[in-house]
């Protein structure tokens, strides 16, 4: 166990839910869980719950601006990561920000649809993302319909899921994770593109309801290991078995896609 004293500072760049499932929430609970002490840029409210997004309301840019300025005044921040960012004012607000904090170790997890549905980047927004975000992350983690926007071409095979990543690479981010979790089969496989290597992650596919939050929760935990200095190769394999661990114990909560229970890690661990 890190001594709390010796906690890092990390940066949650993303919208709220107010189920607490997703989100900011997830990002924060995460980063508590691994560790690391979590700042938030809020970058929209939305009305949530597990059944789906009842309303989503994106805060103003100055208002963005002023969460940057609070935190980059009194924090250390050593790894960031962007959740949803609901349209290209707000993209372009966050690039602008995080080249102006040269905030270097960027995770985007590039967020476009909720589990219910619901939009939370329009496709100005994807536009905006490929062109100002992305060249400044260190790393994205695309699920599979993300990827394939991003990528451009439909993904069906792990062959296209390599092909969607180097595509993605080309983009300008120099690390991609394909996200497996919206396939089928009995393995959830990642696929992860580095600049130097690449390899699969593979965990067994839970079957469960509850998981509303996952990716915001794997890229939370890559944040928070990278923030404590690990490399990037060792933070994305701890991230992936936290993920792995928190996955298999559902919480029994609200009557649709239900949160994890991303705190209580370390006892989690011990009862596999
Ligand atoms: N059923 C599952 N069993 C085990 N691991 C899973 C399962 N679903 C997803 N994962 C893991 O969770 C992580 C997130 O994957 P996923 O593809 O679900 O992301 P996502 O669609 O962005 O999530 P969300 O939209 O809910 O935030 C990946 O590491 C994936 O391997
Ligand atoms: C606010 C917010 N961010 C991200 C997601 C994706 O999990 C969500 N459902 N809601």
């Amino acid at each position: 166990m890190r001594d709390p004293k010796q906690y890092p500072t990390a940066l949650t760049i993303a919208g709220s839910d107010s189920g607490g499932g997703a989100g900011m929430q997830a990002d924060t609970k995460t980063m508590q869980a691994c560790q690391t002490y979590s700042t938030n840029v809020i970058v929209g409210l939305t009305a949530q719950n597990t059944l789906g997004v009842q309303g989503a309301h994106p805060v103003e840019p100055d208002v963005i601006d002023a969460q940057f300025a609070s935190i980059m005044a009194d924090f250390d921040v050593r790894a960031a990561k962007t959740g949803a960012l609901f349209d290209a004012i707000r993209v372009q607000t966050v690039a602008r920000a995080v080249k102006k904090y040269e905030l270097s170790n960027l995770i985007v997890d590039p967020v476009m649809v909720a589990k219910g549905g619901a939009s939370l980047l329009d496709d100005a927004g994807v536009a905006a993302m490929k062109e100002d975000l992305l060249p400044l992350a260190l790393l994205v983690t695309p699920n599979l319909p993300e990827a394939e926007l991003l990528a451009g071409m439909a993904i069906k095979t792990e062959a296209d899921m390599v092909t969607a990543g180097n595509k993605i690479q080309q983009l300008g981010v120099p690390n991609v994770i394909v996200k497996g979790g919206h396939g089928d089969g009995p393995q959830v496989k990642d696929y992860v593109l580095l600049a130097d290597q690449e390899f699969w992650l593979t965990g067994e596919r839970i079957h469960t309801s509850s998981k509303h939050g996952t990716g915001d929760t794997l890229s939370a935990a890559i944040t928070a290991y990278l923030a404590q200095g690990e490399t990037l190769e060792a933070a994305i394999k701890e991230g992936h078995s936290y993920m792995n661990t928190i996955i298999a114990h559902p919480l029994n909560i609200g009557h649709g896609h239900g949160p994890l229970n991303q705190g209580n890690w370390e006892v989690q661990r011990n009862e596999i």
